[in-house]
C-alpha cells in the first residue's frame, strides 16, 4: 500500500480566498451592488464576488457595451460563457468584496494541485483508484513536477509560444541544476551520483519516472514550446552518449545537460523523411583521413535554429554514418515556419564544405542506420507520453466547457450528442494511457537489446494508436467548442493549439502509416507456419 496517497484532500480555492487584497474585502447586499449601474460607476457580481469595473470598462477587451448591459447585476453566467476562470485572478485588483449570504461555487485551478475534473488525471492519480505501476517516488516526482510547471514553465511556455522565441535559457539551466535535463534522457548511467529532482534515487529511476516528467511538461498546453524545450537534446544527445568517443562524451554531455549548449538530431531532408535510406548529405574523408568534408541539407530539424551541435546522418559512400557536426564555418540554419510555434526552432540546415574531425564519428562508418534505429524506440515512446497527455488535457477542457457553456437554453452536457462525444474521447484517452503504461512496464523489464528486438513493432503500433486517437479527439473537441476551438487564445486556446499541432506526433519520428506497417511486419516475421 502506498504511503503517499493520491492528494485527494487537496483544497481547491475560490476567487476571494486567493485575492491579494482579501483582508480588505467588504460585504455588500445585492441592493448595494444594484446602485452602481452606470458606465462611470459600474459594479458587477461574478460567483458571489463583487467587482468595481468603473475604471476597467473602457479597457475591457470585449467592449464597454456588454458590461453596461449587466451593470449592478449578477453576471456570473455571462462571465463564464466568455472567459476562462484565470481572468478573475489576473484582474483581481477590481475585486472589492463579496455578497452577504452568498458563497462562491466556482473553484480556481490552483498551482501544483491535481485537477478535480473527472478523467482530467490518469487513473493512478485519481482518488480511490489503484495502479500496479507507480510507487511513492513517482507520486512525489509528479507533485514536484506539477508545481514546477504551474509556477515556472507555463508562463514561459505561453509567452514563447506567442512570440516564437526560444525557451528561456535560465529555465533550461534551472532544469540542468535540478538534474531534470539528465532525467529526461531516461534511465541511464548519466544519473549515477546525481541528486535527482523530486528525490528519486538514481538507481530507482525508471521509464515511469520519465513518463511522469513528459506528461507533466505537456500540461503547459504549448506543443511547439514542448519541442523547443530541449526536444533536440532528448533525441540528439543519445547518439553521443551511446556511440561517441570518450573525448566527445566528456566535452559535450555536461554542457548540454547544464543547458549551456544545445544539440539537435539532424536526419530528415527535403529528399527523405521516414525513408532514411534515401538521404543525400555526403561526408567525404580528406586524403589524410583526419577530417570529413560534409555537404548537403537537412530539413525540419527541431531546435536546429539555436543548436550548437548536430548529430547528423550522412552518406559516407559505404552507407549511412552518423557524425557530430559543430556549428561553425559552412553551417547555416534558417527557421522554418511550420504550423506550430517557431519557439521549437525548427530549422532548414545547409552544410557547405564543413570540415568535421574524423573523431566526431558516432559509431562505425557505414553503420549509422544502427545508430539511428537504436534511438527510435525511445523517441517514439516519449512522443506517445506527450500525445496522450495532450489528448487528456483536451478531454479536461471539454468536460469543463460542456458543463459551463449554455446553448439552446441548457448546458451543453445536457445534450446527448455532446455526452456521446465525451464518452468516445474518454474511452480513447483511457485506452491509449493503459496501452502506454503496458509498453512502459515492458521497457522497465527489458534490456536495451531486448527492447530493440521486441518493442520496435509494439511502439510503432502504440504511436499509431496515440496519434489516431489524438486526431479523433481534436476533431470532436473542435465541434464541442465551435468557433472558440479554431480561435487562438481565450476560452478555446488549448483546443485550437491541439487541433493545429496534434499532427506533429503523427508525422515526426516516423509517419503514422510507416509505423503501423512496421508493427504488422514485425509481427508477421514472428508468425509461425500456422494455418486456420
Ligand atoms: C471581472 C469582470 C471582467 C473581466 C476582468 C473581463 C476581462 C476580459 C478579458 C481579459 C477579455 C479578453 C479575452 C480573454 O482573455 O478571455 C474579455 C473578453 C470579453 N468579455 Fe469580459 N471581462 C469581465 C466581465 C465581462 C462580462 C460580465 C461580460 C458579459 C456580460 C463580458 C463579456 C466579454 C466578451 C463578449 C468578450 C469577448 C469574448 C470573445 O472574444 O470571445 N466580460 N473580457
Amino acid at each position: 500500500m502506498s504511503a503517499i496517497a493520491p492528494p485527494s484532500k487537496t483544497k481547491y480555492l475560490t476567487v476571494p480566498e486567493t485575492a491579494r487584497n482579501k483582508d480588505q474585502l467588504k460585504q455588500f447586499s445585492k441592493e448595494d451592488v444594484a446602485k452602481h449601474n452606470k458606465e462611470d460607476d459600474l459594479w458587477i457580481i461574478v460567483d458571489s464576488a463583487v467587482y468595481d469595473l468603473s475604471k476597467f470598462v473602457d479597457l475591457h477587451p470585449g467592449g464597454s457595451h456588454v458590461l453596461a448591459q449587466v451593470a449592478g447585476q449578477d453576471a456570473t453566467e455571462a462571465f463564464f460563457g466568455m472567459h476562462r476562470a484565470e481572468v478573475l485572478s489576473k484582474y483581481g485588483r477590481y475585486l472589492i468584496g463579496t455578497v452577504e449570504g452568498q458563497k462562491p461555487r466556482i473553484i480556481l485551478p490552483t498551482k501544483g494541485t491535481l485537477s478535480p475534473v473527472p478523467y482530467a488525471e490518469p487513473t493512478w492519480l485519481s482518488e480511490g483508484y489503484k495502479s500496479p505501476y507507480y510507487k511513492d517516488s513517482h507520486r512525489v516526482l509528479q507533485k514536484a513536477m506539477r508545481e514546477l510547471v504551474d509556477e515556472e514553465v507555463r508562463e514561459d511556455a505561453q509567452a514563447r509560444e506567442k512570440d516564437g522565441k526560444r525557451p528561456s535559457i535560465e529555465l533550461v539551466r534551472k532544469f540542468g541544476e535540478l538534474n531534470l535535463n539528465a532525467m529526461r534522457m531516461g534511465p541511464s548511467k548519466l544519473l549515477h551520483g546525481r541528486k535527482l529532482f523530486g528525490g528519486v534515487k538514481p538507481e530507482e529511476f525508471d521509464y515511469f519516472h520519465e513518463l511522469v516528467i513528459s506528461q507533466e511538461l505537456c500540461r503547459a498546453g504549448a506543443r511547439g514550446y514542448n519541442d523547443g524545450f530541449q526536444g533536440g537534446m532528448c533525441i540528439g544527445l543519445p547518439p553521443v552518449m551511446n556511440f561517441g568517443s570518450d573525448e566527445l562524451k566528456q566535452r559535450i554531455i555536461p554542457e548540454v545537460l547544464a543547458g549551456n549548449k544545445w544539440i539537435s538530431l539532424a536526419i530528415t531532408e527535403a529528399f527523405a523523411g521516414s525513408d532514411v535510406a534515401g538521404l543525400r548529405t555526403t561526408a567525404k574523408k580528406t586524403p589524410d583521413g583526419k577530417h570529413y568534408i560534409v555537404n548537403g541539407t537537412k530539413k525540419w530539424i527541431t531546435n536546429g535554429h539555436f543548436s550548437d551541435y548536430f548529430s547528423t546522418a550522412v552518406n559516407t559512400g559505404n552507407g549511412l554514418s552518423m557524425l557530430l557536426i559543430e556549428r561553425g564555418e559552412g553551417v547555416d540554419t534558417k527557421l522554418i515556419k511550420t504550423s506550430y510555434s517557431t519557439t521549437a526552432g525548427t530549422a532548414y540546415i545547409t552544410f557547405d564544405n564543413v570540415k568535421v574531425p574524423a573523431g566526431n564519428l558516432l559509431g562505425k562508418e557505414g553503420k549509422g542506420l544502427f545508430v539511428v534505429l537504436s534511438n527510435f524506440n525511445h523517441e517514439r515512446w516519449a512522443m506517445c507520453c506527450g500525445s496522450v497527455a495532450g489528448s487528456r488535457l483536451v478531454v479536461e477542457e471539454c468536460m469543463r466547457w460542456a458543463h459551463q457553456r449554455k446553448a439552446f437554453g441548457k448546458a451543453l452536457i445536457e445534450q446527448a450528442v455532446i455526452r456521446a462525444k465525451l464518452a468516445a474521447m474518454i474511452y480513447k484517452v483511457e485506452g491509449v494511457q493503459a496501452y502506454l503504461e503496458n509498453i512502459t512496464y515492458q521497457m522497465c523489464h527489458m534490456s536495451y537489446a531486448q527492447q530493440a528486438d521486441m518493442l520496435a513493432g509494439p511502439i510503432g503500433l502504440l504511436k499509431t494508436a496515440c496519434t489516431r486517437v489524438a486526431g479523433e479527439i481534436a476533431d470532436d473537441a473542435v465541434q464541442i467548442f465551435g468557433g472558440r476551438g479554431i480561435t487562438q487564445g481565450g476560452m478555446g486556446g488549448i483546443i485550437e493549439m491541439f487541433q493545429r499541432t496534434q499532427k506533429f506526433d503523427a508525422v515526426l519520428g516516423g509517419a503514422e502509416e510507416v509505423l503501423a506497417d512496421l508493427g504488422v511486419r514485425q509481427a508477421s516475421r514472428k508468425m509461425p507456419k500456422a494455418v486456420l
